[in-house]
């Protein structure tokens, strides 16, 4: 199967899985999570769910969400109140003790902030995505407010680990988030612990989040190259 077909299978499988009528759930980012909300629309217009309400964790997914008409809620609003029952996301790497890089697509904040208010927080990816450890090999994005980059990079450099600011595509100079900061993507020298790292990195000020999901406790679908889907947690 080509890589796209086993991010729409495995995303698919989350939401048939763990997506109930009456849920409140939140819809991850990037082109993995894209398609666990193309199946909520679709079960929410053949009526195989009802009453869903949804927390969007980018600019990129609200805009999907909308043209599929689903129904939305900010995390503040009464009917969400800070929590929802299920949040589906893509992941960058899942390290083999289930920490997880995520930020690819630089809509770590509030993937974060969702994630870790869920009851469930599952992860759909393709086995490309199994590393042994993290920190070394895709680069761990650093959301950090404008006005403290060379304070954030000192610290960085004192830390060891190399970074760059990400630039993008269609407008010059850096990303600009959905919060309005910049990303730094870091490497480190040696595999990192994710706990110690994410505590160790936002404890920066300036840093406003960062890309190590290692706080939470994901149940990671992996869709293998044959089309079988593993589930993984602990
Ligand atoms: O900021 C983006 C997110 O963390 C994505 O969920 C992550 O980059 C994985 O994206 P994809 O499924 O496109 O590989």
């Amino acid at each position: 199967m080509t890589k796209d077909e086993l991010k729409k299978i495995v995303a698919y499988e989350a939401v048939d899985k763990f997506v109930k009528s009456g849920q409140k759930i939140g819809l991850g980012t990037g082109s993995t999570a894209i398609w666990a909300i193309r199946r909520v629309a679709e079960h929410l217009k053949s009526g195989k769910l009802k009453n869903i309400l949804a927390v969007t964790t980018s600019l990129e997914t609200e805009i999907e969400a909308e043209r599929l008409g689903i129904p939305l809620r900010s995390l503040n609003s009464n009917d969400i109140n800070g929590h929802v029952d299920v949040a589906i996301d893509g992941a960058d790497e899942v390290s083999s003790c289930l920490s997880l890089v995520k930020g690819g697509g630089a809509a770590l904040f509030m993937e974060k902030l969702v994630a870790y208010n869920a009851d469930k927080f599952v992860v759909v990816v393709d086995e490309s995505k199994l590393v042994p450890s993290i920190g070394t090999g895709f680069p761990v994005p650093v959301e950090v407010v404008p006005v403290a980059r060379a304070v954030v990079a000192r610290r960085l450099k004192s830390m060891r680990a190399d970074f760059t600011i990400r630039v993008g595509t269609g407008k010059c100079g850096p990303v600009i988030t959905d919060n309005g900061n910049i990303i730094f993507d870091v490497l480190f020298k040696t595999p990192v612990d994710g706990p110690d790292m994410e505590r160790l990195i936002n404890s920066i000020p300036g840093v406003y989040e960062n890309g190590f999901f290692s706080l939470v406790r994901p149940i990671v679908l992996v869709a293998k190259s044959d089309g079988a889907i593993e589930h993984l947690s602990d």
